[in-house]
């Protein structure tokens, strides 16, 4: 199994014999992982496997029960070492698009105009420079979310996590988001780890997709597979080996299978 990248980068994120849970209760074990700048890799899992506990230990919210996660500092001024996209985008309805923005930006040491201008950039990224100055209330949902990525990336993060970012969008828009999402990260240095339940949507934007799956009997999950997607992002879709990568997925996911049964 593929723990690390094949890239030779210092990862900016390193995880070593992990386990998670709540009181007496594991709900994740044995975790390990390394993730390289300009990375993404998607986690996918059953419902309640545990693939927002594990955002929130990468990102330093919760302290393991055992092992330990490194997730490297700011390396650029008034920048942050992570942010966090939700599923709900979780703006202030009270602050125009922009203002929202530069809330994210306080307490990096910027003066209220350099906030004002660095909120821009990211805004332009996500093509809403125009809407700068509106309500959030007056955007579409998929507006929305993107208001919510622009002020993720205006801190300039080392790694973007997304924790199921575009499920509470319509079909139409959600499409619309993952090529938009495609593209920006070419255009950002961040790492980016998503989490998601739609094994199409993982195979269709990582370098490299995590399963987690309990191996049965209430015990906790743990790292079933990691399958690196060898293809050209540019219409992947189409792409003879999408099929097999998302087949292979669906068969580790979810169902326990006996080592036999597993695909080599
Ligand atoms: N604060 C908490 N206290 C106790 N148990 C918790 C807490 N947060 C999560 N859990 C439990 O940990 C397990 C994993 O939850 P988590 O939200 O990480 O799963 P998930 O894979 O992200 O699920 P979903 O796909 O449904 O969002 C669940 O059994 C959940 O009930």
């Amino acid at each position: 199994m593929n723990v690390s990248s094949s890239t030779h980068d210092a990862p900016v994120l390193t995880v070593r014999g992990v386990r998670l849970g709540f009181a007496n209760d594991v709900v994740l074990d044995d975790i390990d992982l390394e993730v390289v700048p300009r990375e993404f890799v998607a986690i996918v899992g059953a419902s309640g496997v545990g693939k927002s506990t594990l955002l929130r230990a990468f990102a330093g919210l919760l302290t393991p029960q055992r092992g330990d996660v490194q997730l490297s500092t700011a390396d650029a001024p008034a920048s942050r070492a992570w942010s966090m996209v939700f599923q709900a985008p979780r703006l202030f309805p009270w602050r125009r698009v922009r203002a929202n923005i530069e809330l994210g930006l306080e307490g990096l040491g910027l003066s209220r105009s350099e906030r004002r201008a660095r909120a821009l950039e990211p805004l332009a990224l996500v093509g809403l420079e125009e809407l700068a100055e509106r309500w959030p209330r007056t955007l579409s949902g998929g507006q929305q979310q993107r208001v919510g990525i622009a002020r993720a990336l205006a801190v300039k993060p080392r790694v973007l996590f997304m924790d199921e970012p575009f499920s509470a969008l319509d079909a139409l828009t959600r499409q619309r988001l993952q090529s938009e999402l495609t593209e920006l990260r070419q255009r950002s240095d961040a790492a980016i780890i998503f989490v998601t339940h739609d094994i199409e949507e993982a195979v269709l934007l990582a370098d490299r997709v995590v399963v987690l799956a309990t191996p049965g009997n209430g015990e906790p999950a743990r790292v079933r597979d990691i399958v690196a997607i060898d293809l050209p992002l540019a219409q992947r879709r189409e792409q003879s080996g999408f099929r097999d990568h998302v087949q292979r997925l669906e068969r580790h996911i979810g169902v326990a299978t006996t080592p036999e049964e597993e695909t080599p």
